[in-house]
């Protein structure tokens, strides 16, 4: 309608000019064409308006669906994906990949509908007025086309290569920002700015080089249409002059020449933002065709819907890629419902690997790993991830309040169970001595948590699960000892009837455990209770030894600067 509007209005230029010139002019002719002609201009303003609205709100529509998709497939990626992506090019895919898609679907579609309409209706009504001159004022045109043509291949793949490049600044500056501290403390501002600098530099340059590639295109463009339309005044201005063509048709023609430049011109603008908007997608489809973890590929069929907690290794071995060497070797392990199981080793030895396959974090080889029987694949990956509380090494805290860090275990969580969940991690004290207490952010905006902390607060954030199985992968590591002990006592009243497998470098947090293994180069090489292992005078016994001497020279030092 926006179209046809604007095609109507040359043809009424014509009529009333014809008019005017045969003499044939009344005073309402005079009102007829100017009043149809704003008319033609009215409407299509209206229309316009509602066509850019509708169009512009589907391609924010699609832009919605993608980006969620992207967002739900990148919740379901292995762990092994994100090892291998960075942060900052997944961020800037999200973002700028997102914005040339929209672009592409908004602009672009309705750029390149408007130009097909415009152009062959605007073609057809220049053949009406004469045959002839359409094809001489198209002789020019065709050589747009062509330089499209040329252009258009070379720009797409610099497109690429700047959005690649995108993506690696924006990589950078994530990293740098989230490793701030560590920038300081090495003094290393200088040469980040630097570093940036030339990421820049280089961003620069591409884009540049871009411009004058397209820097031309514009110019010969407008050349190459000047041209057409010195044709038409040429050859149809002669035409009037010998009377073959009326005034007012040369001027439609004109004018339809004039709506046919345009989209002449808003190819090339679709062209780049097609070419973009495909480069876009294409690094967009690169993440949606990463496959899903395995535990979403086979998420168990089973029934069960409540796990009592027994779990066993049955001779697993496990390495993390085709390629790599093994981690675990030949475990074989059951750990009976209720009971504790406390695993000790030196440091690579396979301890967080181990309890990580048990939420399927990674994918063991089937017939290895059973909990309450039930091979593991064939358990609900729903049941088994809320069966599992897991306090692992590394802590990550939202930038959210203390509450929300804590509830994000269980959000149906009450408050008694909220308290509950803070007391029995031992951090009713922390909370307490900040000023919003449970409402204080975290991170970025907010307080700074120590280490031990942290710690307190993730454990509380598993315990609120309230789960049969309990995995703590090193979590009292930043804890001191005496609050450790605290800990842990608390902890076995709450623990009763679930069972816990508990990862430390220090014997005192296992030692207490139904039974220990002691984890080497990926093989169990000791097992038994404290007193067993002990007794086996091993490497067990030596780390224990170790450790007592230590404490022993601790409370010397301590004694003697006491006396001092
Ligand atoms: N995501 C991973 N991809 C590839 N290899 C890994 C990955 N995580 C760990 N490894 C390798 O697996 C081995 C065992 O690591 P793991 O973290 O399980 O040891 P650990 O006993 O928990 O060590 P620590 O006591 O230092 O925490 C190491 O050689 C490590 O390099």
């Amino acid at each position: 309608m926006t179209d046809l509007c604007g095609l109507a209005i040359p043809w009424l230029t014509k009529d009333a000019l014809d008019t005017l010139l045969a003499g044939s002019g009344t005073a309402i002719t005079l009102w007829k064409y100017p009043a149809l002609i704003a008319l033609a201009a009215g409407v299509q303003v209206i229309f316009r308006y509602f066509w850019r609205t509708y169009v512009f709100g589907f391609s924010r529509h699609i832009e919605w669906d993608v980006r969620n998709a992207i967002f739900a497939h990148l919740q379901r990626l292995p762990l092994s994906y994100f090892s291998h992506t960075k942060t900052g090019d997944l961020m800037s895919r999200l973002t700028n990949d997102m914005v040339s898609l929209r672009e592409m679907l908004g602009m672009g579609a309705m750029a390149s509908l408007d130009a097909v309409l415009m152009m062959s209706a605007s073609l057809l009504l220049m053949v009406v007025i004469d045959p002839w001159l359409t094809l001489w004022s198209l002789l020019p045109l065709p050589g747009i086309t062509a330089l499209m043509l040329v252009a258009g291949n070379r720009i797409f793949n610099r497109y690429r290569d700047i959005q690649r490049h995108l993506s690696t600044l924006s990589t950078f500056v994530q990293e740098n920002l989230a490793g701030i501290r560590v920038v300081q403390a090495y003094a290393q501002e200088e040469n980040q700015q630097e570093y940036f600098g030339g990421l820049s530099r280089e961003y620069r340059v591409k884009n540049l080089d871009l411009v004058k590639r397209w820097g031309y295109f514009w110019p010969v463009t407008s050349f190459l249409s000047g041209l057409a339309a010195t044709v038409v005044l040429w050859l149809g201005g002669r035409k009037v002059a010998m009377q073959t063509m009326s005034l007012g048709e040369l001027a439609a023609f004109y004018g339809y020449l004039a709506m046919l430049t345009w989209p002449m011109m808003a190819v090339g603008y679709v062209i780049t933002l097609y070419q973009r908007g495909s480069a876009a997608l294409a690094r967009l489809f690169e993440i949606l065709d990463a496959p899903v973890a395995a535990g979403y590929q086979t998420p168990g069929t089973g029934q069960v819907s409540k796990l009592h907690g027994k779990i066993e290794f049955r001779n697993l071995s496990f390495r993390y890629a085709p390629d790599a060497p093994l981690v675990l070797q030949g475990i074989t392990l059951t750990i009976p419902a209720g009971t504790w199981c406390g695993i000790v080793g030196e440091t690579g030895a396979g301890k967080s690997t181990l309890v990580s396959l048990l939420p399927r974090l990674h994918e063991a080889p089937p017939g290895t790993i059973f909990i309450d029987d039930v091979e593991l694949r064939e358990l609900p990956l729903q049941t088994l991830k809320h069966a599992i509380g897991l306090v692992s090494q590394d802590i990550f805290l939202f930038s959210d309040t203390i509450r929300e860090n804590i509830l994000f275990g269980n959000g149906g969580a009450t408050s008694e169970e909220l308290d509950m969940a803070v007391d029995l991690a031992q951090l009713t004290p922390s909370i307490q001595g900040f000023t919003h207490q449970f409402d204080t952010i975290l991170g970025e905006r907010g307080v700074r948590l120590s280490g031990g902390q942290k710690q307190r607060t993730a454990l509380a954030r598993a315990l609120i699960k309230n789960s049969p199985i309990l995995i703590l992968d090193d979590a009292f590591s930043s804890v001191d000892t005496e609050t450790e002990e605290r800990i842990l006592e608390q902890l076995k009243g709450f623990m009763r009837g679930r069972t816990a497998i508990v990862i430390s470098h220090r014997i005192s947090t296992v030692m207490a455990a139904d039974q220990i293994i002691y984890l080497k180069d990926g093989r169990i090489v000791e097992r038994g209770s404290h007193e067993t292992l002990l007794a086996l005078r091993g490497h067990y016994y030596r780390m224990y030894r170790r450790q007592l001497l230590t404490r022993e020279l601790d409370a010397l030092s301590d004694n003697g600067g006491a006396r001092r």
